[in-house]
């Protein structure tokens, strides 16, 4: 069973994750992304979703048209974990690479 991020752990997530802010009575992380449109919108959660996947982690996300919007927790353990610090990794190069702005 993965930990939860401990305080000095969940301070240095925000702190290196820029854009991602804590949600309000919920250990989780929240990010929103903008993109052109709809097919690069849509190219980015396909990318995140394969990583997901293979990571057996997956994303809190709810799209309409450009804009995505994401929480990240780990259900199993009731918070963020270093696999949702994991995932927001790759998210966040994923975002760039599709150009999110
Ligand atoms: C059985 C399977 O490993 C679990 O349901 C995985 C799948 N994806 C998951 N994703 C997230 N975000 N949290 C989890 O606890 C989780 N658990």
């Amino acid at each position: 069973m993965v930990e939860k991020l401990d305080d000095a752990a969940r301070a240095a997530f925000f702190r290196d994750h820029p854009g991602w802010t804590p949600v309000e009575g919920r250990d989780a992380a929240f990010r929103a992304f903008k993109f052109s449109d709809f097919n690069a919108a849509f190219g980015f959660m396909t990318r995140v979703a394969l990583a997901a996947e293979k990571a057996d982690h997956h994303p809190e996300w709810f799209n309409v048209y450009n804009r995505v919007e994401i929480t990240l927790a780990t259900h199993e353990a009731g918070g963020l974990t270093r696999r949702d610090a994991a995932l927001a990794k790759v998210i966040d190069a994923a975002a760039k690479a599709a150009g999110a702005n």
